[in-house]
């Protein structure tokens, strides 16, 4: 039974990227066209009266401005904006969040759309990548409100505590696990403490959501007897410091089967927050200072006007780790060697930029030789989301799994493991009838998945610099992966537990689970899992995780409050801030920055 649309007291506004034009399901297929006009008629999903406006011109003057609404800087914009005496200015380069975002199976859909994803790329190397020839590895990041919480897998972890005192070592003072778990505190809103994880290691009154998803295909449930067969640890919650290695269904930033960005969790529509103005499409080009103290921001908006506005107070940057970079050397604040050469006045001569931080590893593909072949997307997924907010619609299928151990490079007495697993496939998020048991027509050859290992502790370090003066030509990612030998060694023993889990007696009866000979064929000269097969699997089909950082960290760039050393009135909150990388999916840990940042700013201004 479908459901007539709902009366939610304020109208839906459909606005932002559509499923029907995602890479995911080309076309604009009948089922997939009703099933987006469905989803929308739903309060609960649509939530028109909470829907973040943009507003039509910003005024001259603001006591924050903040630049980026993505991961960090919606939390910093959110927190400003509770002191209702504060004025708080949060600009966006793109443009509101897709509703079709929220649905967990569609989590991929909007990668590669030209409306919320930058579509980043690393300058080519042969040393990885190689599958992405000329155009270098390919990064997708956020471009929207939300930013790439709204792309991200919403996988939550929050870092191990050796993580932090790492930090602390590398100069960012007080950022021991013991004085940033009150942070943590304030951003986690755990559904299931009691449930399924303790108490005393997880907060319910934070704001984001967070739980497991409802829903998980009987194939998952097959991969993890496999893992268990292969004895490999089975946990329940990786966030208990008791239990740091071990495979498990992750907690995700989702309430109840519906995604959670940090815009949706920490931003409220001017009807309720009057002091709060967002201002999307508005691109921040750099800025702006007197002498050495930041004064305010330019930025272009949608129809390309170039506008300037003030802050009485501070600028607060947050537009990403490879962004932000990019806004703060435009501005003169950055390496003088870069800024220099492209007659950019230098104000503040800092290491912006010089280390860039990311995990790394490889994917491998598999088919399910003997595998049902159909679209898990269909009239039934969708009238169980549509009722109960369950079934394959409400999970993100096997990606909800991941695997956390130690390598024989890892120093187990620190609890931090340093290799991560992740596995895809079997989510339901394109059909072209919604007729149950229609065939999945591109996938002839068997189903296909694939899974990744992933070094958390990478050796390599990177760098983001700029070769041009234009604010709209991306800055170049040179990620430098591999160019630690420990890194690729590292990922072979992640290559090598993979192997184990897909040769698995289980995986092999039920369901025939082959190597996919397309993506092999170019390393076919070497005997299968081989040293030197493993390395070029690994160099050609490089996994770089979406978890770039570092770029302006704690103790290099900015002080550990936040503050870029050498100038006034400026800080830098986001990814970019953290000095070395959390061992798991960063977002718990840049939701811990923001909030401090949001803390350490109310504190210096009361
Ligand atoms: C595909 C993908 C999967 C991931 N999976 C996970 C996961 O499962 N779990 C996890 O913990 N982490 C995951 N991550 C990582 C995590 O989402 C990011 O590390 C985190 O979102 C980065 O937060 P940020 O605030 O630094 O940047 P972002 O969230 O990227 O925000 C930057 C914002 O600034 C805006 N901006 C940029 N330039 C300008 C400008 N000039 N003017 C105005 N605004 C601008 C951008 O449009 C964007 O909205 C994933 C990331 C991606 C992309």
């Amino acid at each position: 039974m479908i459901l007539a649309q709902q009366d939610c007291g304020c109208q839906t506004v459909v606005e932002g990227a559509s499923i029907l034009n995602s890479t995911a399901c080309s076309g604009t297929y009948l089922f997939m066209v009703l099933l987006q006009g469905y989803l929308w008629g739903r309060c609960e999903i649509a939530t028109p009266c909470k829907r973040i406006e943009s507003i039509d011109e910003t005024e001259s003057e603001y006591d924050f401005i903040v630049v980026g609404a993505g991961s960090s800087g919606s939390i910093v914009a959110g927190r400003l904006s509770e002191n209702t005496t504060y004025k708080v200015l949060l600009l966006e380069a793109g443009g509101p969040e897709p509703l079709g975002a929220r649905v967990p199976s569609f989590y991929k859909t909007f990668w590669g759309h030209d409306e919320v994803d930058w579509q980043g790329r690393a300058v080519p190397d042969p040393n990885f990548c190689r599958d992405q020839g000329e155009l270098g590895c390919q990064w997708p990041l956020g471009k929207s409100l939300g930013g790439s919480s709204l792309l991200n897998g919403m996988m939550y972890h929050k870092g191990h505590a050796a993580d932090y005192e790492t930090w602390v070592e590398e100069g960012a003072e007080g950022w021991s696990w013991d004085e940033v778990k009150p942070f943590m505190d304030l951003a986690e809103g755990n559904r299931q403490v009691g449930s399924l994880v303790e108490g005393k290691y997880h907060s319910e009154t934070g704001r984001m959501p967070i739980q497991t998803f409802n829903y998980q295909p009987p194939q998952l449930r097959d991969l993890i007897e496999a893992i268990n067969q292969t004895g490999l640890p089975i946990i329940t919650d990786m966030n208990n410091p008791n239990t740091p290695d071990g495979f498990v269904v992750a907690q995700t930033f989702n309430d109840n089967g519906q995604r959670y960005t940090t815009a949706r969790a920490y931003l409220a529509p001017k009807s309720e927050r009057p002091n709060l103005s967002v201002k999307l499409y508005a691109h921040v080009t750099k800025v702006l200072f007197d002498g050495k103290k930041a004064v305010g921001v330019e930025y272009v908006d949608k129809n390309g006007n170039t506008k300037t506005v003030k802050t009485t107070k501070e600028v607060i940057v947050s537009a990403g780790p490879l962004t932000s970079p990019k806004i703060l050397m435009h501005s003169g604040v950055g390496p003088k060697e870069v800024l220099e050469p492209l007659g950019i006045p230098v104000v503040a001569d800092v290491p912006v930029g010089k280390r860039l931080r990311n995990h790394c590893g490889a994917t491998l593909n598999f088919l399910l030789k003997k595998s049902n072949n159909t679209q898990s997307l269909d009239w039934s997924a969708l009238t169980d989301y549509l009722l109960e907010l369950d079934g394959p619609m409400s999970s993100t299928g096997l990606t909800q799994l991941t695997g956390l151990l130690y390598s024989s490079y890892a120093d187990k007495s620190r609890k931090q493991p340093d290799l991560q697993f992740f596995f895809n496939g079997l989510y339901a998020d394109c059909s072209k009838t919604g007729v149950i048991g229609e065939p999945a027509e591109d996938c002839s050859d068997g189903y296909k998945i694939s899974a990744n290992a992933v070094a958390l502790l990478p050796r390599s370090v990177g760098h983001v610099t700029i070769n041009s003066t234009d604010p709209f030509k991306s800055a170049l990612f040179y990620p430098n992966f591999f160019s630690h030998p420990d890194d690729m060694n590292i990922v072979m023993e992640g290559v090598d537990y993979l192997r184990k889990i897909f040769e698995s007696q289980v995986l092999q009866e039920k369901y025939k689970v082959e190597l996919d000979p397309e993506y092999t064929q170019e390393c076919d000269d070497y005997k299968a899992w081989s040293r030197d097969w493993k390395e070029c699997m690994i160099r050609l089909h490089t996994d770089p995780q979406n978890h770039q950082l570092a770029t302006n960290a704690i103790g290099k760039v900015v002080d550990p409050q936040l503050r870029v050393y050498d100038v006034k009135n400026l800080r830098v909150c986001d990814a970019g801030s953290m000095p070395s990388p959390p061992t798991g999916n960063p977002q718990g840990a840049i939701m811990v920055v923001a909030e401090r940042c949001a803390h350490f700013i109310k504190q210096t201004w009361q």
